[in-house]
């Protein structure tokens, strides 16, 4: 059922740079999360979209966390996500939102959540991690048409949405849930498996549990959302290369280290892109 993601499959697949290019060829990438205790989770899922290739990439987040992302990111933009106002026009202009990374689970939260499912027009793109899924999970709502959303959740996270305990994440109860819900499935765990709404099911051969560290997820999701920002043209290959790129990354720097840490994927991502891409 499952096509293996492998390097050979992906590499030189992906389109180079054009040289008739600016910032806004390259997406424009809004990341939404990062509550006052939770801030760097939208940090280091920010830090990756950067390094990943954003061409502009703002985050809407707590107050409290604008200092150390500017600290640590001066390429992103800030914004505070507790004026409606202005969440709503960075949406209705960003090309791509990523919704999730420590957004925390209160009421204000969900309402940013529904919000942005209510704003989102068809040509735009969705991405939902984290917190974002165990909220939609608890407070369902519609979900935008004519917009490909991509979920990213580890399994804890999927046996809230789907209603399917760990044990029972069989590959075709998997595949029945995600059909019903009509959403790219990127489901995390040792050997993580994507369901892809064109029906295609693909898995991860590479990863490691030198990845088993708070905020490795956060950064798949930056990834993510960069490459579909900036390779509108073909969808599944943008998202697989994500996928497959981020542990393989890992994979890569556990050779000689006990743990990864997530900001490091990030930091190699502008080499191995060059030498993956071309
Ligand atoms: N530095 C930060 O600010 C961090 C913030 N984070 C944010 O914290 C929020 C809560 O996320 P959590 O994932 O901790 O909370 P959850 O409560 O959703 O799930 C965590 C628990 O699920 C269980 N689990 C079962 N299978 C799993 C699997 N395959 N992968 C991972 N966990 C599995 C684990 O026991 C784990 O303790 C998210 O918004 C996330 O983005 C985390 O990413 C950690 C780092
Ligand atoms: N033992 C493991 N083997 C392979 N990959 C792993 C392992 N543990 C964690 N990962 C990967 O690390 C990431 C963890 O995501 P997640 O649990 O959402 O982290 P966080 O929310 O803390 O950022 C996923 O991509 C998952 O597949
Ligand atoms: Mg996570």
């Amino acid at each position: 059922m499952f096509q293996p993601l492998t390097y050979d499959g992906l590499a030189h697949r992906l389109p180079k740079r054009p040289s008739q290019s600016h910032k806004g060829t390259f997406g424009r990438t809004l990341l939404v999360g990062g509550n006052a205790q939770l801030g760097g989770a939208i940090i280091l899922a920010a830090q990756a979209a950067v390094y990943a290739g954003s061409g502009l990439t703002t985050v809407a987040t707590d107050v409290a966390n604008h200092t150390a992302l500017h600290a640590r990111l001066p390429e992103a933009m800030v914004s505070d996500w507790s004026n409606l106002a202005q969440l709503k026009e960075l949406t209705q202009a960003a090309d791509l939102v990523l919704l999730g990374p420590g957004m925390g689970l209160d009421a204000f939260s969900c309402q940013r959540l529904h919000r942005i499912l209510d704003w989102l027009k068809p040509g735009q793109k969705l991405v939902l991690d984290g917190d974002a899924l165990t909220l939609l999970a608890r407070h369902p709502h519609p979900v935008p048409s004519g917009v490909p959303i991509v979920i990213t959740p580890h399994q804890a996270e999927w046996q809230r949405l789907s209603d399917l305990a760990i044990e029972d994440q069989t590959p075709q109860a998997n595949l029945a849930v995600q059909k019903q819900l009509g959403f790219n499935l990127v489901l995390k765990k040792p050997g993580t498996e994507l369901y892809l709404t064109d029906g295609s099911c693909y898995q991860l051969t590479v990863g490691t549990p030198a990845m088993a560290t708070g905020g490795m997820g956060d950064t798949l999701a930056g990834m993510v959302a960069a490459f579909l920002a900036q390779f509108p043209d073909d969808f599944n290959l943008a998202l697989c290369s994500a996928v497959f790129l981020h542990s393989y990354l890992a994979q890569e720097l556990a050779q000689t280290q006990w743990v990864v840490l997530p900001h490091q994927i990030s930091e190699k991502l502008p080499s191995l892109m060059k030498h993956f891409i071309g």
